[in-house]
């Protein structure tokens, strides 16, 4: 299996009901098959498409794990967290124990200068220690996500890998420091490339004539591009844009 299925839909609400039902269902089939859903959230503006879950009845919440693909070394409160964006957008109204709610320690970001490292370790060591059961491995010894709710920046970066970036050739651990991001603030934590690729099924949203170009470029890409991280991403592949977002395809 792999490959692109490029999904369009008119307007960015039915992206977010789009983006609801495929992660609904993603949950059901993971709780059927082991008791537990994996899913991991990037931050930015994939985080309101989020809402589309909101009021959803007949969602087995108490199954859920949450992760972040990536985050912001920041407090939770601030502003540029993608946690608490996420739970702004959704996670604070649905009943998701909080114990399942990976987010990352925000103690070590008082200051975001220097957190990384010891973010980064603290978060790796936390999805480490989770049974198989939770978060099953591959055959690499690589966490299997279920489901990973991909955004993408105006110059193709996924998660915080950045175009050209060193941290795209790291394959271990599994998550990385990063203290040098070109867009603010400096220091986050981010899944590895090998990560995201191990994920059952990435969902990328594009929404909005400013993802238009990118998104173009990305699903007609033949992949292995440096220059565009999220070229980069392999496997089971859903796209879902607006009208605006696929305007370039
Ligand atoms: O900084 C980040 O940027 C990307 C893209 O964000 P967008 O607002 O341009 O959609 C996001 O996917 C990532 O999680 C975030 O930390």
């Amino acid at each position: 299996m792999g490959g692109n299925d490029v999904q369009t839909y008119q307007k960015d609400s039915e992206v977010a009901d789009a983006l609801a039902s495929l992660t609904i269902k993603a949950a059901e089939k993971a709780i059927s098959e082991r008791g537990s859903f994996t899913v991991a959230l990037a931050g930015g503006s994939l985080v309101k498409l989020l809402g589309g879950l909101k009021g959803k009845t007949d969602v087995d919440w108490k199954n859920w794990h949450v992760f972040w693909v990536d985050e912001r070394c920041v407090p939770h409160d601030d502003a540029e967290s993608n946690y608490g964006g996420a739970m702004k957008a959704l996670l604070g109204e649905v009943p998701i124990p909080s114990s399942q709610l990976y987010a990352i320690d925000e103690t070590l970001c008082q200051s975001n200068e220097g957190a990384a490292k010891p973010c980064a370790e603290e978060y790796d060591a936390r999805l480490k220690a989770l049974p198989s059961d939770v978060l099953p491995r591959n055959s690499d010894g690589l966490p299997v996500f279920d489901l990973l709710l991909l955004g993408f920046g105006p110059d193709g970066h996924i998660c915080s890998l950045f175009p050209e970036h060193p941290l795209l050739k790291i394959a271990s651990p599994w998550i990385l420091p990063i203290a040098d991001s070109p867009k603010p603030p400096p220091e986050r934590i981010t899944f590895s490339l090998p990560v995201v690729n191990a994920a059952k099924t990435k969902c990328f949203t594009a929404v909005g004539e400013g993802k238009a170009e990118m998104a173009a470029k990305i699903i007609k890409s033949d992949g292995d591009d440096y220059f565009i991280p999220a070229s980069l991403v392999k496997g089971d592949i859903v796209w879902l844009l607006d009208a605006p977002g696929a305007s370039r395809l």
